[in-house]
Protein backbone atom coordinates (compact mmCIF):
# COMPACT_ATOMS: atom_id res chain seq x y z
CA UNK A 1 0.00 0.00 0.00
CA UNK A 2 2.62 2.22 0.89
CA UNK A 3 4.50 1.83 -2.62
CA UNK A 4 1.17 2.69 -3.92
CA UNK A 5 0.65 5.55 -2.28
CA UNK A 6 4.33 6.69 -2.96
CA UNK A 7 3.57 6.11 -6.87
CA UNK A 8 0.16 8.37 -6.67
CA UNK A 9 2.07 11.19 -5.09
CA UNK A 10 5.27 10.64 -7.10
CA UNK A 11 4.17 9.08 -10.29
CA UNK A 12 7.33 7.14 -10.31
CA UNK A 13 7.95 3.33 -10.12
CA UNK A 14 11.11 1.36 -9.90
CA UNK A 15 13.17 -0.58 -7.89
CA UNK A 16 14.07 2.34 -5.77
CA UNK A 17 10.40 3.17 -4.74
CA UNK A 18 10.64 -0.94 -3.72
CA UNK A 19 13.98 -0.91 -1.98
CA UNK A 20 12.86 2.01 -0.16
CA UNK A 21 9.43 0.11 1.17
CA UNK A 22 11.11 -3.37 1.56
CA UNK A 23 13.83 -1.73 4.30
CA UNK A 24 11.31 0.46 6.02
CA UNK A 25 8.67 -2.92 6.70
CA UNK A 26 11.77 -5.49 6.81
CA UNK A 27 10.30 -7.44 4.15
CA UNK A 28 12.30 -10.95 2.88
CA UNK A 29 12.63 -11.06 -0.51
CA UNK A 30 9.56 -13.73 -1.22
CA UNK A 31 7.42 -10.26 0.19
CA UNK A 32 9.18 -7.76 -1.55
CA UNK A 33 8.17 -10.19 -4.67
CA UNK A 34 4.73 -10.53 -3.21
CA UNK A 35 5.00 -6.62 -2.89
CA UNK A 36 6.24 -5.66 -6.34
CA UNK A 37 3.80 -8.24 -8.16
CA UNK A 38 0.38 -6.51 -6.37
CA UNK A 39 2.03 -3.26 -7.00
CA UNK A 40 2.58 -3.54 -10.60
CA UNK A 41 -0.68 -5.50 -11.06
CA UNK A 42 -2.96 -3.15 -8.98
CA UNK A 43 -1.64 -0.47 -11.74
CA UNK A 44 -1.56 -2.69 -14.83
CA UNK A 45 -5.51 -3.25 -14.19
CA UNK A 46 -6.47 -0.32 -12.44
CA UNK A 47 -9.71 1.21 -14.94
CA UNK A 48 -11.30 -2.69 -15.14
CA UNK A 49 -10.80 -3.12 -11.28
CA UNK A 50 -12.20 0.60 -10.72
CA UNK A 51 -15.51 -0.51 -12.61
CA UNK A 52 -15.84 -3.62 -11.11
CA UNK A 53 -15.91 -2.07 -7.66
CA UNK A 54 -17.98 1.07 -9.02
CA UNK A 55 -20.52 -1.68 -9.54
CA UNK A 56 -20.67 -2.44 -6.44
CA UNK A 57 -20.47 0.58 -4.58
CA UNK A 58 -23.05 3.50 -4.74
CA UNK A 59 -19.84 6.13 -4.16
CA UNK A 60 -18.03 6.68 -7.12
CA UNK A 61 -14.25 4.68 -6.47
CA UNK A 62 -12.27 8.00 -7.61
CA UNK A 63 -14.32 10.22 -5.34
CA UNK A 64 -13.31 8.40 -2.30
CA UNK A 65 -10.42 8.98 -0.23
CA UNK A 66 -6.82 7.66 -1.33
CA UNK A 67 -6.27 5.66 1.26
CA UNK A 68 -9.57 3.61 1.04
CA UNK A 69 -9.35 3.71 -3.25
CA UNK A 70 -5.87 2.03 -2.80
CA UNK A 71 -7.08 -0.68 0.08
CA UNK A 72 -10.24 -1.36 -2.31
CA UNK A 73 -8.28 -1.46 -5.37
CA UNK A 74 -5.32 -3.83 -3.78
CA UNK A 75 -8.19 -6.27 -2.37
CA UNK A 76 -9.86 -6.66 -5.56
CA UNK A 77 -6.90 -7.51 -7.98
CA UNK A 78 -6.03 -10.55 -5.22
CA UNK A 79 -9.34 -11.40 -5.59
CA UNK A 80 -10.04 -11.52 -9.19
CA UNK A 81 -6.74 -12.27 -10.72
CA UNK A 82 -4.33 -13.91 -7.83
CA UNK A 83 -5.00 -17.39 -7.31
CA UNK A 84 -2.27 -18.27 -4.22
CA UNK A 85 -3.99 -15.58 -1.76
CA UNK A 86 -7.17 -17.36 -0.35
CA UNK A 87 -10.34 -14.75 -0.72
CA UNK A 88 -11.19 -14.57 2.40
CA UNK A 89 -7.46 -13.46 4.04
CA UNK A 90 -7.74 -11.27 1.21
CA UNK A 91 -10.61 -9.34 2.21
CA UNK A 92 -10.04 -10.07 6.11
CA UNK A 93 -6.33 -8.38 5.51
CA UNK A 94 -7.86 -5.35 3.77
CA UNK A 95 -10.43 -4.91 6.65
CA UNK A 96 -7.90 -4.92 9.09
CA UNK A 97 -5.57 -2.46 7.01
CA UNK A 98 -8.34 0.27 6.90
CA UNK A 99 -9.01 -0.03 10.48
CA UNK A 100 -5.56 0.82 11.15
CA UNK A 101 -6.00 3.68 9.39
CA UNK A 102 -9.29 5.09 10.72
CA UNK A 103 -7.83 8.00 12.83
CA UNK A 104 -5.30 9.16 9.29
CA UNK A 105 -9.12 8.93 7.82
CA UNK A 106 -11.14 10.88 10.01
CA UNK A 107 -13.79 7.99 10.98
CA UNK A 108 -13.84 4.53 10.27
CA UNK A 109 -14.08 3.30 6.20
CA UNK A 110 -13.79 -0.55 7.17
CA UNK A 111 -17.50 -1.71 6.83
CA UNK A 112 -17.26 -0.08 3.36
CA UNK A 113 -14.71 -2.11 2.71
CA UNK A 114 -16.12 -5.17 3.65
CA UNK A 115 -19.22 -4.84 1.75
CA UNK A 116 -17.47 -4.00 -1.24
CA UNK A 117 -15.20 -6.83 -1.27
CA UNK A 118 -17.75 -9.25 -0.12
CA UNK A 119 -20.18 -8.15 -2.64
CA UNK A 120 -17.13 -8.72 -5.33
CA UNK A 121 -16.73 -11.95 -3.90
CA UNK A 122 -20.05 -13.19 -4.57
CA UNK A 123 -21.34 -11.33 -7.28
CA UNK A 124 -20.82 -12.90 -10.76
CA UNK A 125 -18.67 -11.75 -13.39
CA UNK A 126 -20.32 -8.63 -15.43
CA UNK A 127 -20.84 -8.49 -19.22
CA UNK A 128 -17.96 -5.95 -20.63
CA UNK A 129 -19.53 -2.52 -21.82
CA UNK A 130 -20.82 -2.82 -25.27
CA UNK A 131 -18.05 -1.64 -27.27
CA UNK A 132 -20.91 -0.72 -30.14
CA UNK A 133 -22.69 2.06 -28.17
CA UNK A 134 -19.44 3.44 -26.60
CA UNK A 135 -15.37 1.94 -27.85
CA UNK A 136 -13.71 4.13 -25.91
CA UNK A 137 -15.22 3.57 -22.31
CA UNK A 138 -15.55 -0.28 -23.64
CA UNK A 139 -11.74 -0.96 -24.38
CA UNK A 140 -10.65 1.74 -21.56
CA UNK A 141 -12.15 -0.76 -19.05
CA UNK A 142 -11.52 -3.99 -20.70
CA UNK A 143 -8.30 -3.38 -21.48
CA UNK A 144 -7.30 -0.85 -18.12
CA UNK A 145 -6.69 1.95 -20.28
CA UNK A 146 -6.54 5.60 -19.77
CA UNK A 147 -10.00 6.85 -21.60
CA UNK A 148 -7.81 9.55 -23.61
CA UNK A 149 -5.50 7.63 -24.81
CA UNK A 150 -7.70 5.32 -25.99
CA UNK A 151 -9.64 8.11 -27.40
CA UNK A 152 -6.57 8.86 -29.24
CA UNK A 153 -5.99 5.40 -30.54
CA UNK A 154 -9.39 4.78 -31.98
CA UNK A 155 -9.62 8.57 -34.18
CA UNK A 156 -6.00 7.79 -35.46
CA UNK A 157 -6.37 4.31 -35.97
CA UNK A 158 -10.19 3.03 -35.75
CA UNK A 159 -11.78 1.34 -32.94
CA UNK A 160 -10.55 -1.96 -33.98
CA UNK A 161 -6.90 -1.29 -34.49
CA UNK A 162 -7.05 0.78 -30.97
CA UNK A 163 -8.01 -2.45 -29.61
CA UNK A 164 -4.74 -4.36 -31.09
CA UNK A 165 -3.02 -1.75 -29.30
CA UNK A 166 -4.88 -1.81 -25.90
CA UNK A 167 -4.66 -5.64 -25.66
CA UNK A 168 -1.20 -5.18 -25.99
CA UNK A 169 -0.57 -2.89 -23.49
CA UNK A 170 -2.03 -4.75 -20.42
CA UNK A 171 -0.21 -7.90 -21.21
CA UNK A 172 2.86 -9.05 -18.93
CA UNK A 173 5.84 -8.74 -21.22
CA UNK A 174 8.13 -12.00 -21.91
CA UNK A 175 11.73 -11.84 -20.15
CA UNK A 176 13.87 -11.28 -23.49
CA UNK A 177 17.67 -11.41 -23.15
CA UNK A 178 20.43 -9.92 -25.88
CA UNK A 179 23.34 -12.30 -26.14
CA UNK A 180 26.64 -10.49 -26.00
CA UNK A 181 28.34 -11.36 -29.04
CA UNK A 182 31.52 -9.85 -27.11
CA UNK A 183 31.58 -12.91 -24.69
CA UNK A 184 29.26 -15.80 -26.62
CA UNK A 185 27.05 -16.79 -29.53
CA UNK A 186 23.16 -17.30 -29.09
CA UNK A 187 23.73 -21.42 -29.44
CA UNK A 188 26.07 -21.24 -26.87
CA UNK A 189 24.31 -19.46 -24.19
CA UNK A 190 20.71 -21.16 -25.20
CA UNK A 191 23.07 -24.41 -24.38
CA UNK A 192 23.71 -22.65 -20.89
CA UNK A 193 20.42 -22.34 -19.83
CA UNK A 194 19.38 -25.71 -21.26
CA UNK A 195 21.53 -27.26 -18.73
CA UNK A 196 20.25 -25.07 -16.00
CA UNK A 197 16.79 -25.92 -17.07
CA UNK A 198 16.18 -22.58 -18.35
CA UNK A 199 13.38 -23.31 -21.23
CA UNK A 200 13.92 -20.38 -23.69
CA UNK A 201 13.91 -19.94 -27.65
CA UNK A 202 15.83 -17.72 -30.10
CA UNK A 203 13.98 -14.93 -31.01
CA UNK A 204 12.50 -14.64 -34.78
CA UNK A 205 13.34 -11.14 -35.77
CA UNK A 206 16.34 -10.42 -33.83
CA UNK A 207 18.90 -12.86 -34.24
CA UNK A 208 21.24 -12.12 -31.10
CA UNK A 209 17.85 -12.36 -28.42
CA UNK A 210 16.13 -15.26 -26.67
CA UNK A 211 13.20 -15.00 -25.12
CA UNK A 212 12.46 -17.15 -21.98
CA UNK A 213 9.52 -19.20 -21.50
CA UNK A 214 8.81 -17.71 -17.65
CA UNK A 215 10.11 -14.85 -15.51
CA UNK A 216 12.49 -15.10 -13.33
CA UNK A 217 15.73 -13.35 -11.20
CA UNK A 218 17.95 -12.28 -13.76
CA UNK A 219 21.02 -12.39 -11.60
CA UNK A 220 20.20 -16.35 -11.13
CA UNK A 221 20.67 -17.07 -14.83
CA UNK A 222 24.05 -18.80 -15.62
CA UNK A 223 25.90 -16.53 -17.65
CA UNK A 224 24.97 -13.10 -15.73
CA UNK A 225 28.17 -12.22 -14.03
CA UNK A 226 30.44 -12.91 -16.54
CA UNK A 227 28.27 -10.95 -18.65
CA UNK A 228 26.69 -13.23 -21.46
CA UNK A 229 23.55 -11.69 -22.07
CA UNK A 230 21.82 -7.75 -21.29
CA UNK A 231 17.84 -8.12 -20.87
CA UNK A 232 16.33 -6.05 -23.86
CA UNK A 233 13.17 -6.56 -25.31
CA UNK A 234 13.74 -7.55 -29.06
CA UNK A 235 12.28 -4.54 -30.53
CA UNK A 236 15.43 -2.67 -29.01
CA UNK A 237 17.59 -4.82 -30.10
CA UNK A 238 16.49 -3.60 -33.74
CA UNK A 239 17.58 -0.16 -33.28
CA UNK A 240 21.56 -0.31 -32.88
CA UNK A 241 21.50 -2.53 -36.37
CA UNK A 242 19.78 0.24 -38.17
CA UNK A 243 23.23 2.57 -37.66
CA UNK A 244 25.85 0.12 -39.21
CA UNK A 245 28.57 0.55 -37.58
CA UNK A 246 32.21 -0.92 -38.14
CA UNK A 247 34.91 -1.71 -35.69
CA UNK A 248 37.09 1.38 -35.58
CA UNK A 249 34.36 4.32 -36.14
CA UNK A 250 33.52 6.77 -33.99
CA UNK A 251 30.27 6.55 -32.90
CA UNK A 252 27.93 8.86 -30.34
CA UNK A 253 25.35 7.34 -28.17
CA UNK A 254 23.09 10.95 -27.49
CA UNK A 255 20.86 9.35 -24.72
CA UNK A 256 22.68 6.20 -23.57
CA UNK A 257 21.51 5.55 -20.06
CA UNK A 258 21.54 2.28 -18.58
CA UNK A 259 23.35 1.29 -21.76
CA UNK A 260 21.28 -1.53 -23.71
CA UNK A 261 22.11 0.20 -27.09
CA UNK A 262 25.41 1.69 -26.34
CA UNK A 263 26.93 -1.89 -25.08
CA UNK A 264 25.03 -3.38 -28.45
CA UNK A 265 26.66 -0.49 -30.10
CA UNK A 266 30.06 -2.24 -28.72
CA UNK A 267 29.36 -5.42 -29.70
CA UNK A 268 28.63 -4.45 -33.33
CA UNK A 269 32.29 -2.61 -33.51
CA UNK A 270 33.73 -5.79 -31.89
CA UNK A 271 34.97 -3.33 -29.33
CA UNK A 272 37.01 -1.44 -31.49
CA UNK A 273 36.62 2.34 -32.50
CA UNK A 274 35.12 4.37 -29.73
CA UNK A 275 31.38 5.47 -28.27
CA UNK A 276 31.18 8.34 -26.36
CA UNK A 277 28.01 7.62 -24.18
CA UNK A 278 25.90 11.30 -23.00
CA UNK A 279 23.09 11.11 -20.54
CA UNK A 280 22.11 14.31 -18.58
CA UNK A 281 21.65 12.17 -14.95
CA UNK A 282 24.88 11.27 -13.99
CA UNK A 283 24.14 8.28 -11.47
CA UNK A 284 22.21 6.97 -14.43
CA UNK A 285 25.92 7.32 -16.38
CA UNK A 286 26.81 4.82 -13.24
CA UNK A 287 25.12 2.14 -14.80
CA UNK A 288 26.26 2.71 -18.42
CA UNK A 289 29.51 1.83 -16.55
CA UNK A 290 28.53 -0.76 -14.29
CA UNK A 291 27.47 -2.51 -17.46
CA UNK A 292 29.72 -2.19 -19.43
CA UNK A 293 32.36 -3.48 -17.37
CA UNK A 294 30.13 -6.48 -16.97
CA UNK A 295 29.91 -6.98 -20.39
CA UNK A 296 33.62 -6.56 -21.14
CA UNK A 297 32.60 -3.11 -23.38
CA UNK A 298 36.40 -1.05 -23.54
CA UNK A 299 35.43 1.53 -25.86
CA UNK A 300 32.99 3.60 -24.04
CA UNK A 301 33.80 7.21 -23.03
CA UNK A 302 31.06 8.35 -20.86
CA UNK A 303 29.95 12.21 -20.94
CA UNK A 304 27.53 13.87 -18.17
CA UNK A 305 25.38 16.46 -19.49
CA UNK A 306 22.03 17.91 -21.13
CA UNK A 307 23.23 17.46 -24.66
CA UNK A 308 21.56 20.50 -25.52
CA UNK A 309 23.76 22.68 -23.45
CA UNK A 310 27.11 20.41 -24.28
CA UNK A 311 26.97 21.29 -28.00
CA UNK A 312 26.94 24.83 -26.93
CA UNK A 313 29.24 27.83 -28.51
CA UNK A 314 32.23 26.32 -27.27
CA UNK A 315 31.87 23.29 -29.10
CA UNK A 316 35.20 23.48 -31.26
CA UNK A 317 37.11 23.21 -28.32
CA UNK A 318 34.98 20.31 -26.31
CA UNK A 319 37.56 17.49 -26.26
CA UNK A 320 35.10 14.87 -26.27
CA UNK A 321 32.67 16.46 -28.82
CA UNK A 322 34.74 18.72 -31.33
CA UNK A 323 35.34 15.82 -33.52
CA UNK A 324 32.51 15.06 -35.96
CA UNK A 325 30.77 11.11 -36.22
CA UNK A 326 30.63 8.17 -37.99
CA UNK A 327 27.53 6.91 -36.71
CA UNK A 328 25.09 9.05 -34.09
CA UNK A 329 22.57 7.04 -32.04
CA UNK A 330 19.50 9.41 -30.56
CA UNK A 331 17.45 6.97 -28.38
CA UNK A 332 15.55 10.15 -27.11
CA UNK A 333 13.20 10.45 -24.25
CA UNK A 334 9.56 9.99 -25.17
CA UNK A 335 6.50 9.70 -23.38
CA UNK A 336 6.82 5.92 -23.54
CA UNK A 337 3.31 5.09 -24.60
CA UNK A 338 5.05 2.19 -26.39
CA UNK A 339 6.34 0.26 -23.02
CA UNK A 340 2.91 0.80 -20.84
CA UNK A 341 2.96 -2.60 -20.47
CA UNK A 342 6.43 -2.29 -18.80
CA UNK A 343 5.62 0.23 -16.76
CA UNK A 344 1.58 0.24 -15.95
CA UNK A 345 1.96 3.46 -13.36
CA UNK A 346 2.56 5.61 -16.80
CA UNK A 347 -0.80 4.61 -17.93
CA UNK A 348 -2.53 6.33 -14.97
CA UNK A 349 0.59 9.55 -14.83
CA UNK A 350 1.07 10.85 -18.44
CA UNK A 351 -1.57 13.03 -20.25
CA UNK A 352 -1.92 14.26 -24.13
CA UNK A 353 0.65 17.03 -22.00
CA UNK A 354 3.30 14.38 -21.88
CA UNK A 355 3.53 13.87 -25.37
CA UNK A 356 3.87 17.43 -26.69
CA UNK A 357 6.45 18.27 -23.66
CA UNK A 358 8.49 15.34 -25.05
CA UNK A 359 8.01 16.56 -28.43
CA UNK A 360 9.71 20.10 -27.77
CA UNK A 361 12.75 18.03 -26.24
CA UNK A 362 13.21 15.55 -29.40
CA UNK A 363 13.20 18.60 -31.64
CA UNK A 364 15.73 20.26 -29.79
CA UNK A 365 18.01 17.40 -28.90
CA UNK A 366 17.74 16.34 -32.75
CA UNK A 367 18.79 19.55 -33.85
CA UNK A 368 21.59 19.55 -31.71
CA UNK A 369 23.22 16.42 -31.95
CA UNK A 370 23.13 16.45 -35.98
CA UNK A 371 25.34 19.17 -35.82
CA UNK A 372 28.17 16.72 -34.20
CA UNK A 373 27.82 14.37 -36.95
CA UNK A 374 30.47 14.21 -40.37
CA UNK A 375 29.28 14.59 -43.79
CA UNK A 376 28.22 11.34 -45.10
CA UNK A 377 28.02 10.09 -41.54
CA UNK A 378 24.54 8.54 -40.25
CA UNK A 379 22.03 9.33 -37.51
CA UNK A 380 19.44 7.14 -36.11
CA UNK A 381 16.50 8.33 -34.43
CA UNK A 382 14.67 6.35 -31.94
CA UNK A 383 11.93 6.70 -29.20
CA UNK A 384 9.35 4.00 -27.86
CA UNK A 385 6.70 5.63 -28.71
CA UNK A 386 4.17 5.09 -31.47
CA UNK A 387 2.62 8.92 -31.54
CA UNK A 388 3.11 10.53 -34.66
CA UNK A 389 4.16 13.91 -33.02
CA UNK A 390 7.13 12.34 -31.43
CA UNK A 391 8.25 9.56 -34.26
CA UNK A 392 7.70 10.37 -37.44
CA UNK A 393 6.86 14.33 -37.84
CA UNK A 394 10.02 14.69 -35.97
CA UNK A 395 12.07 12.90 -38.58
CA UNK A 396 9.43 14.73 -41.70
CA UNK A 397 9.73 18.09 -40.01
CA UNK A 398 14.17 17.87 -39.53
CA UNK A 399 14.51 16.75 -43.22
CA UNK A 400 12.06 19.90 -44.51
CA UNK A 401 14.79 22.06 -42.57
CA UNK A 402 17.58 20.96 -42.59
CA UNK A 403 18.36 19.53 -46.80
CA UNK A 404 21.59 18.60 -46.20
CA UNK A 405 19.80 15.29 -44.06
CA UNK A 406 18.14 12.64 -46.30
CA UNK A 407 16.11 10.33 -44.88
CA UNK A 408 16.99 6.29 -45.69
CA UNK A 409 15.16 3.48 -45.47
CA UNK A 410 16.27 0.85 -42.71
CA UNK A 411 15.56 -2.05 -44.92
CA UNK A 412 18.55 -3.08 -45.72
CA UNK A 413 20.15 -2.74 -41.76
CA UNK A 414 17.38 -4.94 -41.03
CA UNK A 415 17.16 -9.07 -40.76
CA UNK A 416 14.97 -10.80 -42.96
CA UNK A 417 12.14 -10.83 -40.30
CA UNK A 418 12.35 -7.58 -39.70
CA UNK A 419 11.37 -6.16 -43.24
CA UNK A 420 7.24 -6.24 -42.08
CA UNK A 421 8.46 -3.58 -39.97
CA UNK A 422 9.21 -1.09 -42.40
CA UNK A 423 7.10 1.68 -42.87
CA UNK A 424 6.39 2.95 -46.43
CA UNK A 425 8.49 6.36 -45.45
CA UNK A 426 11.39 3.66 -44.89
CA UNK A 427 11.26 3.68 -40.70
CA UNK A 428 11.24 0.82 -38.13
CA UNK A 429 7.92 0.79 -36.57
CA UNK A 430 6.73 -1.99 -34.60
CA UNK A 431 3.74 -1.07 -33.35
CA UNK A 432 1.78 -3.59 -35.13
CA UNK A 433 3.42 -6.97 -34.39
CA UNK A 434 2.29 -10.19 -33.27
CA UNK A 435 6.10 -11.29 -31.48
CA UNK A 436 5.16 -9.81 -28.63
CA UNK A 437 7.73 -6.79 -29.15
CA UNK A 438 7.88 -3.30 -27.58
CA UNK A 439 6.13 -0.82 -29.88
CA UNK A 440 9.24 0.91 -31.22
CA UNK A 441 9.60 3.72 -33.89
CA UNK A 442 13.32 4.39 -35.70
CA UNK A 443 13.99 6.59 -38.84
CA UNK A 444 17.52 6.54 -40.15
CA UNK A 445 19.24 9.83 -41.81
CA UNK A 446 22.36 10.39 -43.65
CA UNK A 447 24.09 13.90 -44.10
CA UNK A 448 25.12 15.04 -47.09
CA UNK A 449 28.87 14.60 -48.40
C1 LIG B 1 15.12 6.27 -23.64
S1 LIG B 1 16.33 6.53 -22.45
C2 LIG B 1 17.75 5.90 -23.25
C3 LIG B 1 17.86 4.40 -23.21
C4 LIG B 1 19.21 3.92 -23.71
N1 LIG B 1 19.49 4.40 -25.04
C5 LIG B 1 19.31 2.42 -23.68
O1 LIG B 1 19.12 1.77 -24.71
O2 LIG B 1 19.58 1.86 -22.61
C6 LIG B 1 16.57 8.26 -22.55
C7 LIG B 1 17.74 8.78 -21.73
O3 LIG B 1 17.92 10.14 -22.13
C8 LIG B 1 18.42 10.87 -21.04
N2 LIG B 1 18.17 12.31 -21.35
C9 LIG B 1 17.01 12.98 -21.29
N3 LIG B 1 17.17 14.25 -21.69
C10 LIG B 1 18.48 14.38 -22.02
C11 LIG B 1 19.28 15.47 -22.50
N4 LIG B 1 18.73 16.68 -22.70
N5 LIG B 1 20.59 15.27 -22.73
C12 LIG B 1 21.13 14.04 -22.51
N6 LIG B 1 20.43 12.98 -22.03
C13 LIG B 1 19.12 13.14 -21.80
C14 LIG B 1 17.63 10.31 -19.87
O4 LIG B 1 18.33 10.54 -18.65
C15 LIG B 1 17.52 8.82 -20.23
O5 LIG B 1 18.54 8.09 -19.58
Amino acid sequence: MRALLAIDTAGMLGDDLFDQVSSREALDLRDRAFMVELVRGVLRYRATLDWRLGLLSDRRITKLPTLVQTILRLGAYQLLYLDRVPDSAAVNESVQMTKQQSRRLGRDWSGFVNAVLRALLRSPEPAWPDAGSDPVVALAVRYSCPAWLVERWCRRLGAERAEVLCRASVEAPPLTLRVNTLRTSRSALLADLAAAQVEANPTSVSEVGLQLSRSCAVIDLPGYAEGRFYVEDEAGQLIPLLLDVQPGQRALDACAAPGGKATHLAALMENQGEIVAVDRVSSRLDLVMANCRRLGVKILTPLAGDLRALVGAEIASHPMLSRPFDRILLDAPCSGLGVLRRHPEGKWYKTPESIAQHRRMQVELLAVTSRLLRPGGVLVYSACSIEPEETESIIDEFCQAHHQFQRESIAPWLPPAGLPFVTPRGDLSTMANSKRMDLFFAARVRRSE
